[in-house]
């Protein structure tokens, strides 16, 4: 028989749950008046595999905490009910929905969910628990529940528990937790603690993102945006995904930082990184007309040629300084920035969205769509907001992941594909972003079918058609609280068909245009 080892229910405070050593939480309840969690730990070869803690001990793993708050006290409510069947706890209880397209991607996938390894372990049945008595013969619900503190050891995937009353040992399969019993205590006891420390720690997340405050509000219910995701500044690249060599990003060499106005960049014909901008035609002189009227039936590049540089440069119109233009509001034009390899300086005009965010942002709670994103100033229409970040994955693997994620998840993925009829490349060769674990605020943006932000295309390489970033900028003046949202669909990729296909999801953004269906 193996030794006892009872769990105390006031738990020594120096006693921190280490978060990699974590399987998940499975059950709480109240001693005292202390909330406590029973944390699975990840080798069944440890002894012993399930305890208490109180949440002092918590801190350093409560994502854990938060997907059992999320996910596994419904399933806990549900299993409450003794007279109905109780679902293992580590059955997946997501609900299997038609197959739909990301947000962002334009590829439709097949079906298709990858079973866990870790369910090959059935489910004993409720008569293979023993209850415990208390030493005068009876057993109140309270005394079933505390009997589990005292959870000693695994054998052939059974747990031994000893009690801390009775001298005999009760067997429960490991997949049994949490008991009935557990989870009938576990259905009423509160979790405001845990909530609030969840909170907390997404807040001291959000502090430590650099720029502009990022605020977080939730009127809808108690809960937090998953601690697991990462704030990231900069694309972190996926296996086999590759940027352009450095020697190509050649920056633009006629350009000064000094060319009169102590603005980098001023003359669009002798500016490289604009070789690709849009063509100025209304200072196209007559020669220069029919050269690039020439250029777009031949192809060929218009260098020398007047640009339209995208930002409204200081001193142009006070007001709308580092706005976006609006013909390239209006437009789904890359837009080319200068580089560090540019000799226009550091301060250029043609600089603007590689600098990030300096827009205060709010993620907040909606009634229907999850969490969205809502400015915490007034934007002017033109302003730059922020850029999306993720992963970057080769297509196979974001097809895996999407394969292998539930259908009724929210999706972050987000296509690489601007460029993908003008250098004719490959469905496989198109890189996507994947913003779910990692990535910025901008995740939170909901989709709209009358938005007020856009999405573009912003290169600092225009030699590299696979990695560029995807910058959000206010399509008209938001005022302060306004949730941002954007299109899903990119418009110039639709085929205008209105039928509802295989995969389509049901649009709430409520404007009066609404398309009724988010095509994803
Ligand atoms: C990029 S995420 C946006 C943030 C998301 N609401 C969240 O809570 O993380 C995209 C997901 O948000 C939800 N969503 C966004 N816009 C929506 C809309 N107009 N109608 C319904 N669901 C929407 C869908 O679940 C979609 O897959």
């Amino acid at each position: 028989m193996p030794s006892m080892v009872v769990i105390p229910s006031a738990a020594r405070p120096t006693r921190l749950v280490p978060a990699d050593k974590v399987h998940s939480v499975l059950c709480h309840r109240i001693d005292g008046k202390e909330e406590q969690y029973l944390v699975r730990w990840n080798s069944s070869l440890q002894t012993p595999p399930l305890s208490w803690h109180n949440l002092s001990e918590l801190g350093g793993c409560l994502e854990y905490v938060q997907d059992y708050l999320d996910k596994g006290k419904a399933r806990i409510a549900a299993s409450a009910q003794p007279s109905k069947k109780r679902k293992s706890p580590d059955t997946d209880s997501d609900i299997e929905r038609p197959a739909r397209l990301s947000p962002f991607r334009t590829h439709l996938y097949p079906p298709s969910r990858t079973p866990s390894t870790d369910r090959s372990i059935s489910s004993p049945t409720l008569s293979s628990i023993s209850h415990n008595q208390h030493p005068n013969g009876t057993a109140s619900a309270a005394d079933t529940v505390n009997v589990y503190n005292g959870v000693l050891d695994v054998k052939d995937g059974t747990i031994i528990v000893h009690s801390s009353y009775a001298p005999h040992v009760a067997k429960i399969g490991i997949r049994s937790v949490p008991t009935p019993e557990m989870a009938i205590a576990a259905r009423d006891a509160p979790t405001y603690m845990a909530e609030i420390m969840v909170r907390a720690a997404y807040m001291r997340k959000l502090e430590n993102v650099p720029g502009k405050k990022i605020h977080l509000t939730n009127t809808i219910d108690a809960t937090s945006p998953s601690l697991k995701f990462r704030f990231i500044a900069d694309y972190v690249l996926g296996e086999g995904v590759y940027r352009a060599a450095k020697d190509t990003q050649v920056g633009c060499q006629q350009c000064a930082s000094n060319m009169g106005q102590s603005i980098g960049c001023e003359y669009t014909r002798k500016c490289d990184c604009l070789e690709f901008a849009a063509v100025d035609e209304s200072r196209l002189d007559e020669n220069q007309k029919r050269l690039f009227a020439q250029l777009k039936k031949t192809g060929g590049s218009t260098l020398g040629l007047p640009k339209k540089f995208p930002y409204y440069a200081e001193g142009v119109k006070v007001q709308k300084a580092g706005c976006l233009v609006s013909f390239y509001l209006n437009s789904r034009r890359p837009i080319y920035e200068c580089n560090d390899n540019c000799r226009c300086g550091p301060y250029c005009r043609n600089k603007l969205v590689q600098f990030g965010r300096t827009v205060e942002l709010e993620i907040f709670k909606t009634k229907h769509r999850g969490w969205g994103l809502r400015c915490k100033q007034d934007l002017k229409a033109g302003q730059f907001i922020d850029t999306y970040r993720g992963e970057i994955l080769t297509d196979a693997e974001a097809t895996r992941r999407e394969e292998t994620s539930s259908k009724a998840k929210a999706s972050y993925l987000y296509e690489l594909d601007k460029f993908k009829v003008s250098e004719g490349l490959r469905d496989e060769d198109i890189y996507v972003v994947d913003g779910e674990f990692m990535g910025g605020p901008t995740k939170f943006i909901n989709h709209s079918c009358e938005p007020n932000c856009r999405q573009y295309t912003v290169s600092y390489n225009k030699y590299d058609c696979r990695v560029y970033d995807i910058a959000f900028f206010a399509r008209r003046n938001i005022p302060k609280g306004g949730e941002l949202t954007f299109d899903y669909l990119d418009k110039d990729e639709e085929d205008g068909e209105e039928d509802p296909g295989e995969g389509s999801v049901p649009c709430l953004c409520g404007a009066a245009k609404c398309r009724k269906w988010m095509w994803m």
